[in-house]
């Protein structure tokens, strides 16, 4: 079988604040149209790996290379040009926007003014309206975002993240604060997702990782602590002790 392409690599990426080595060599591959997830205790540095692949935090060492090339210096907001998208924590929604405009306004921030990408104000309004449709907020565009439902605000982030069309979707802990029945369409709506973008997605919720993810990576101490299918995850002795209790 031949391998399939990594759309994402790491080379020996880390990343210090002060001396703590938050993100401690790592060597990752994502090959493209895969739905990974990254578990690990807290502190493991997995935000700061995912900041570091999208370009919010610099590294101290290492490289990234998306697509072949190496973004390892490239601004954030050419990041998203190149096709990774990010989804925020809430504070990124406006609260006094409608649903369609935090999606409009999403999309006009990053790639309007992209001479490759750029988009006519319809397509502008064809690419919202299709984001919120995906994650089921069609029925919401006109509300203001402020007055959704926590979770309808999870899902507007979502939203403001398939809008830019990414090839690469990063979710970090997009399910905390959820309901079980929230949760459940979240998984369904991330298997939708993966059909179309590469996705790895940051959650404690196993049941969830279990539930999406083709391949598990488990970090500790800024390092791999292990990586593998998710029955392999579950059977390893060291993720056990160190993070799954067992
Ligand atoms: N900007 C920063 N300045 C100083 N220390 C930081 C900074 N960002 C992260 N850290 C530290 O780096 C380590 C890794 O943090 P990170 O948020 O990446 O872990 P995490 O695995 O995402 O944790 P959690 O599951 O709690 O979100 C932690 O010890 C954290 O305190």
């Amino acid at each position: 079988m031949a391998a399939v392409k990594p759309l994402l690599e790491t080379h020996g990426l880390g990343r210090s604040f002060g001396g703590l080595r938050a993100v401690d060599g790592v060597d990752f591959s994502l090959p493209e149209g895969e739905t990974h997830a990254i578990i690990g205790p807290n502190g493991a540095g997995k935000t700061t790996f995912v900041s570091l692949i999208c370009g919010s935090v610099a590294p101290t060492d290492g490289r990234v290379v998306f697509d072949g090339q190496d973004i390892s210096l490239m601004p954030a907001h050419k990041r998203v040009r190149a096709g990774i998208a990010y989804t925020f924590q809430i504070t990124s929604v406006f609260a006094n926007l409608s649903a369609f405009d935090n999606v409009a306004l999403a999309v006009q921030r990053h790639l309007i003014d992209d001479h490759e990408r750029g988009l006519s104000s319809r397509a502008l309004t064809e690419h919202g309206m299709d984001a919120l449709q995906k994650v089921g907020l069609g029925d919401y565009a006109d509300k203001v975002a402020g007055n959704l439902s926590y979770g309808h605000q999870r899902l507007l982030e979502v939203a403001m993240g398939l809008a830019l069309r990414p090839r690469l979707l990063i979710l970090d802990e997009p399910t905390q604060g959820l309901s079980d029945s929230e949760i459940e369409n979240f998984i369904a709506l991330v298997r939708q997702i993966g059909e179309e973008a590469t996705v790895l997605l940051i959650e404690h919720n196993m049941d969830v990782v279990m539930a999406l993810a083709e391949r598990i990576t488990v970090m500790e101490q800024g390092r791999i602590l292990a990586q593998g299918a998710p029955a392999e995850i579950r059977a390893n002795q060291a993720v056990q002790q160190a993070y799954l209790g067992g």
